[in-house]
């Protein structure tokens, strides 16, 4: 099944619940929580710095250097299990993606909070590909503006979620926490930048 456009007004948005086949989606997950050095990224929030409720990677070529929540992230390199994936990606949305933000949710209490992905490095209308793999969660987006303008879906194992155009500029999106028992998760957001 192809990419579908999801309708909400000042965003643009396109989700497959099903981008990758289940087996696919499998040794991904499997290869990615195994062959990436994973870390807890420090992050600032309202000036202050704190550990992320989290485990992250931040991936790419050399040229990625990327300033995220107020700390600067050189790449480190491709696993070669994600080549394949940024190649279709990259042939299916005609965007040339050239890193990675990795994160793993180890169960309901990891999340992440409200947030654009507006850094400059990335450009005023980013298309930022979210893949998702392993335990299904709740990914909700709400307008920085218009009240009441908001939406929430569920992000499956082998999910894909296009995120582009004025969407960043118009929503925040978040990753909530749940008291729910879930499963270990691994969301991928492929993303351009552009060196500083
Ligand atoms: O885990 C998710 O689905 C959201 C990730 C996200 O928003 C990000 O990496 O910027
Ligand atoms: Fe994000």
């Amino acid at each position: 099944m192809p990419l579908q456009r999801l309708p909400l007004e000042d965003a643009e948005l396109a989700f497959d619940p099903h981008w990758l086949a289940r087996e696919d989606a499998d040794a991904l997950f499997a290869a990615l929580r195994q062959g990436i050095d994973w870390e807890v990224h420090r992050i600032r929030l309202f000036g202050r710095e704190h550990d992320s409720p989290r485990l992250s990677s931040w991936i790419g070529d050399a040229e990625a250097r990327y300033r995220y929540s107020g700390a600067l992230f050189e790449p480190r390199p491709w696993p070669a299990a994600l080549l394949p994936v940024r190649a279709r990606l990259s042939a299916e949305l005609g965007a040339r993606f050239n890193s990675v933000l990795a994160n793993r949710y180890r169960d309901g209490r990891d999340a992440m909070g409200w947030h654009s992905d507006d850094e400059p490095e990335l450009g005023p209308a980013p298309t930022i590909a979210s893949l998702s793999l392993g335990a299904p969660r709740r990914f909700a987006l709400k307008h920085r503006r218009r009240d009441g303008l908001k939406a929430a879906l569920e992000l499956g194992h082998g999910s894909l979620l296009v995120m582009a155009g004025p969407t960043q500029a118009n929503y925040r999106h978040a990753l909530p926490r749940t008291a729910r028992p879930v499963g270990e998760r691994i969301n991928l957001t492929f993303r351009a930048i552009r060196p500083r």
